[in-house]
């Protein structure tokens, strides 16, 4: 079963509380966080993030886009994240490995990030310490992006490694998923989708959702 995440990145922030309540049938929240130096954008941080666990049980994706993250997610984890996804290109090996083991020392799911110009070898050496890879199929900091089909050779080739080796990491994609990208996506062996413009931007959110699916 795909599992959907959608991005609060496009919703109507004046609205966050209605916009959330307007998601059913989704497994996850995408929650994403830009600091203007890992991306050129700011977004929300952790007072957003506290706001939105009051509001919903939904399980809580949490894509920090920031500069040395070690420092920072013990914070996000008390702030209520259940899953906190860094980027492997955002500080070194050992710091890196440093911030998924607190992660996991957490009780909460780690999640390892790369972006389209980095080879998909660099997230091999953590996928012991990962319960997620999100394959990033826009250069991340904008919503409303053209997806890179050529990221799905990064998609099929994780694929391979992680039920070669029988692990239960999930395959995440994000940036310029709608209806007919989530297709390719599925077929490569993607776990999960995220998308922001295509929910938020549809009137009929259940109706989009269950299209990524690719049931109907
Ligand atoms: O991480 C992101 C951007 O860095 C967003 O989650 C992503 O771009 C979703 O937006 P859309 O579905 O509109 O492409």
């Amino acid at each position: 079963m795909i599992k959907i995440a959608p991005s609060i990145l496009s919703a109507d922030f004046t609205r966050l509380g209605e916009e959330i309540a307007s998601i059913r049938d989704a497994e996850y929240l995408h929650f994403d966080v830009m600091d203007g130096i890992f991306v050129p954008n700011i977004s929300v941080g952790i007072p957003v993030l506290e706001a939105v666990r009051k509001f919903t049980d939904m399980t809580l994706d949490v894509h920090l886009m920031i500069t040395e993250p070690v420092r920072y997610v013990k914070n996000f984890i008390d702030a209520g994240a259940d899953i906190v996804v860094i980027h492997v290109e955002a500080d070194t090996p050992e710091r890196t490995a440093e911030a998924l083991k607190v992660i996991r020392a957490s009780g909460k799911r780690a999640g390892l990030s790369l972006k389209p110009k980095t080879p998909v070898d660099a997230v091999l050496p953590y996928l012991d310490l990962l319960d997620l890879i999100l394959v990033m199929t826009v250069e991340p900091g904008f919503g409303g992006q053209k997806f890179m089909a050529d990221q799905l050779d990064k998609v099929r080739y994780l694929r391979a490694r992680i039920d070669e080796r029988g692990l239960g990491c999930e395959i995440e994609v994000d940036g310029g998923i709608n209806p007919e990208t989530a297709k390719l996506c599925v077929d490569a062996g993607v776990d999960v989708l995220v998308a922001g413009s295509a929910v938020f931007g549809a009137g009929d959110r259940t109706g989009v959702i269950r299209r990524l699916r690719c049931l109907s």
